[in-house]
Parts: C-alpha cells; structure tokens; sequence
C-alpha cells in the first residue's frame, strides 16, 4: 500500500491489524521518510530499484540506513536488493537488521550456509552496537 500524507500509520495499522512498514527507492530521501518513523515498525530502504531480483546493490543507499539507525536506534531496518555474502557486512553495519535476499540463495549450492552468515553478520553487528554504547 502507497501511504501518502494524507494517510495515518494508526489507521493503516487499525485497518489491517499488522505492524506498518514503510519503503523508500532509490530515489526517495531518507528525510521523506523521517516524519513517519516514530509511528512505523519498520523502514525498508530498497537497495535497487523496486521490481525484480538480480540486480546490482547500490552501496550509496547505506547512509540512509545509517542516519536512521542514529536516530531511531530501536526501528526495524531492512535493506532488499542485491544482498549476498558480497555485500551483508555493509548492510549490517549501516545498522540493518532486517534482510531481503533472492538471487545470493538462489545461485547458491548451499542456501542455508548463506543464510546462516546473513544472519551472523546482522546478529554480530548488532552485539557490537550494543557494546559500543
Ligand atoms: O524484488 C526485489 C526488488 O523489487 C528484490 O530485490 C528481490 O526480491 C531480492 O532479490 P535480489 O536479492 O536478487 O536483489
């Protein structure tokens, strides 16, 4: 669902009953999304352009996931687009603990040892965070 100004987190989340989550392409700043982000679950920052998997993960996408981990330390972050063994340590260290991958499962022969390092890299990223604080 497309929320626009015009729409309430509250009554998207009345409506459905569900946590709310709000993306943002490539193309949309991370302040865009910074009203609503007190009033969300979830910020998903899409690393490609929305539409299908196996293209390339767009590193300058990092520093909105910086900035809004910084900010709202405690909101879910995922990233989707391009995210494989290649490229997770950036994702986990910009503060993502939300992950989309499709195409690094796909191709590979063991689906599950890839998913076991997406998941150690966010796990160890977020124990450092915690330790650093
Ligand atoms: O659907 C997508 C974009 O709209 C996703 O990027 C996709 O599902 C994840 O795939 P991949 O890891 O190959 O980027």
């Amino acid at each position: 669902m497309r929320l626009s100004y015009n729409n309430r987190v509250s009554s998207v989340r009345g409506f459905f009953r569900s946590a709310v989550g709000l993306a943002i392409k490539p193309g949309t700043t991370v302040e865009e999304l910074a009203p609503w982000a007190n009033q969300i679950d979830m910020a998903l920052v899409m690393t490609v352009e929305p539409g299908f998997g196996g293209q390339k993960f767009m590193e300058d996408m990092m520093p909105k996931v910086s900035w809004l981990r910084s900010q709202f330390p405690s909101l879910d972050i995922e990233v989707d687009g391009g995210v494989g063994p290649d490229t997770i340590h950036k994702c986990a260290e910009a503060g993502a603990n939300m992950i989309v991958s499709g195409s690094a499962l796909i191709a590979s022969d063991d689906p599950r040892s890839v998913i076991a390092l997406l998941r150690t890299a966010v796990a160890e990223a977020i124990q450092k965070r915690s330790l650093d604080r």
